[in-house]
């Protein structure tokens, strides 16, 4: 028994055109990241990954590009579950800043423990802040959990009951699980899968809009360490990009 899970990080949005940190800042996709949506689907339909059921984040540039790639696939009509679990990182107090900025204020390691450490979390956004989520309805369940900031330690301890309690059962149940979610929380959910040690995850980059697909024996684990993007080459671009970011 082998169980398929396709992971699928949202297109370009308008901040990641702007090079701002972005977080739990509900910003939308652009023109590009509407079009790399649309060949994600395109992608699924051309490999033959048609998901049976689509887990996505509570923000919206996971659940557009959920929509248009499944738009794209003929299978708008799959169940969808949403969790504010598979949401992006929670960036703190950077969020609404700019990479480029934050870099030359702060200098490299600085601004690259903040990015891809895995332990720790930049400085905690207040709550007045205009980039705060704190009071936002969607997040009225949340309570206490509600973060202020979170590293990737902090985004995969969140992730792990959604993946057991909630994606582990439907790959069980024999479904083609499609998740669409972002850089930073896919990071985690990719750190557990391929059981990446605390020090190589900073390395590892995700890119926009690319199918990337796990196949994972009965004890969960791949089958093909680092899963198969279905389109390797332009993964392999766009995850330079993003290693990029702040620098140009
Ligand atoms: O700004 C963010 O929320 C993330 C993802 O776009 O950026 P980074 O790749 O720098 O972690």
């Amino acid at each position: 028994m082998t169980y398929t899970l396709i992971l699928l990080r949202h297109g370009h949005s308008e901040w990641n055109a702007k090079n701002l940190f972005t977080g739990w800042v509900d910003v939308d996709l652009n023109d590009q990241g509407r079009e790399e949506a649309r060949r994600g689907g395109e992608l699924l339909v051309e490999k033959g990954y048609l998901p049976d059921i689509l887990h996505t984040s509570r923000l919206k540039r996971a659940i557009n590009t959920a929509n248009i790639a499944l738009d794209a696939a003929d299978r708008g009509w799959i169940d969808v579950k949403r969790s504010w679990r598979l949401n992006e990182r929670h960036y703190g107090a950077l969020q609404g800043k700019d990479k480029a900025q934050t870099l030359a204020e702060f200098g490299e390691e600085q601004f690259m423990v903040w990015r891809r450490s895995y332990d720790t979390p930049p400085p905690a956004l207040a709550d007045d802040s205009e980039f705060s989520q704190v009071g936002d309805p969607r997040y009225a369940d949340l309570g206490d959990e509600m973060p202020r900031t979170e590293c990737l330690k902090d985004v995969l301890t969140r992730l792990m009951p959604y993946w057991e309690s909630e994606i582990k059962p439907d790959l069980t149940a024999g479904k083609k699980v499609l998740v669409t979610a972002h850089g930073n929380s896919l990071r985690a959910l990719v750190k557990h899968l391929d059981g990446i040690s605390d020090d190589d995850i900073a390395g590892l980059n995700i890119p926009t809009g690319i199918p990337l697909v796990y196949e994972l024996d009965e004890n969960f684990e791949p089958i093909t360490r680092g899963g198969t993007y279905l389109d390797p080459e332009a993964a392999a671009a766009s995850i330079e990009a993003v290693k990029n970011q702040g620098r140009k």
